[in-house]
């Protein structure tokens, strides 16, 4: 009998500053502004090298740049962006591919980070003003209209690009159709959507909003409308780490979920809810027709938008992982 694939991508995620600006309610992640030193280019070197050195036994391609944000008109500003930008060319030039989410950027800034990114990302959230009212309302980064925009412009700059709801942060049924409805619609345009992440709100020790873990009953019924709603070359993710029980995940995978998104030691936005490995990933599957398979964090039908560095980086890591 043939078996059918879901991927996962083997990744490390680098954290440049835990510092932020926003102050989203539901967040186990951001220190405040000056109390989180930034991570240096040793300090990442080291981090490659010892990722290189376990190749044989784990192959990690993708490097995940999960960053707090430090205010756009702020004088530390152009400093923070540097720092991203030399960290993704260091990891480029120890053969990793990097995947830069971390948060809106200007036009420019987003121009620049194409040269060294294979691929990035912003969560829309929820497209409903109505939290800004509640859990973003210390989030100026969370204005919906600003994030939008965000995927407008990748699109314009042919960015390959990861999007995706948080779901359960006190938004109603019907703003997630519209939010799915305005991410196909933005795909139409531009078709560069590779994936949506559909994230179910999942409440950690330093967040003050209090409310409890989006039911993940729901999940397979939010997958399959978002299926109906999505163009069918933009895949549906969902963080397994997420779904505590494996009768839902699978539950996920057959609603349409086909991607299971990177995969490493540690979820630095979740870190109470430890990422299953692929062994784990591959018990749970094992009764099913499902197989893991290890994916890029570019998909193939991208390679053209990607400058011939960045096309020789991707083909390397192709060849590493043989797919
Ligand atoms: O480990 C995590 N990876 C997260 N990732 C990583 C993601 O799974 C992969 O980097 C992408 O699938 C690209 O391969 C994100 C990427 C984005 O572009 C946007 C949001 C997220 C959110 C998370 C997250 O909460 N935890
Ligand atoms: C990087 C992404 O992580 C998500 N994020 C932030 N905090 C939480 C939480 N408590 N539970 C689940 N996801 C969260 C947001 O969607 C953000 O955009
Ligand atoms: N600060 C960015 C955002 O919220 C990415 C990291 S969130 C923990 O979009
Ligand atoms: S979710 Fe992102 S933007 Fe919001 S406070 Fe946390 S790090 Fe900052």
């Amino acid at each position: 009998m043939f078996s059918s694939i879901i991927t996962y991508s083997p990744a490390y995620t680098i954290v440049p500053t835990y510092e932020c600006f926003n102050r989203c309610s539901y967040c186990n992640f951001r220190a405040e502004p000056g109390k989180s030193a930034w991570m240096s280019l040793s300090e990442a070197g080291s981090i490659f090298k010892r990722l290189k050195a376990q190749v044989h036994t784990q192959v990690v391609c993708e490097i995940l740049i999960l960053s707090g944000e430090v205010h756009p008109q702020s004088a530390r500003r152009q400093a923070w962006f540097e720092r991203i930008y030399e960290l993704c060319e260091l990891a480029l030039s120890m053969g990793f591919l990097p995947h830069t989410n971390v948060g809106p950027l200007s036009f420019d800034e987003m121009q620049k980070l194409k040269q060294v990114n294979v691929s990035m990302g912003l969560m829309l959230e929820q497209l409903t003003p109505e939290l800004l009212k509640t859990v973003h309302k210390q989030a100026p980064s969370k204005v919906p209209s600003k994030r939008l925009q965000q995927l407008q412009w990748a699109g314009e700059l042919k960015i390959p690009f990861t999007t995706g709801l948080l779901l359960g942060i006190g938004e109603t049924e019907q703003d997630w159709w519209e939010t799915l409805e305005a991410i196909a619609q933005i795909h139409l345009d531009y078709h560069h959507i590779q994936e949506v992440i559909l994230q179910p709100h999942s409440p950690g020790k330093e967040q003050s909003f209090n409310a409890p873990s989006f039911n993940p009953r729901q999940l397979p019924y939010v997958i399959s409308q978002a299926r109906k709603i999505l163009p069918a070359d933009v895949t549906i993710q969902i963080p397994p780490n997420l779904v505590q029980d494996s009768q839902w995940l699978i539950a996920c995978v057959e609603a349409g979920a086909r991607d299971l998104g990177g995969i490493g030691p540690k979820d630095e936005v979740n870190p109470d809810y430890p990422h299953l490995q692929k062994n784990d990933l591959e018990r749970i599957l094992q009764p099913t027709n499902w197989r893991l398979k290890p994916r890029l964090p570019i998909y193939p039908q991208f390679d053209a938008w990607l400058n011939p560095h960045l096309q020789t980086a991707v083909a390397k890591c192709r060849d590493t992982l043989s797919i």
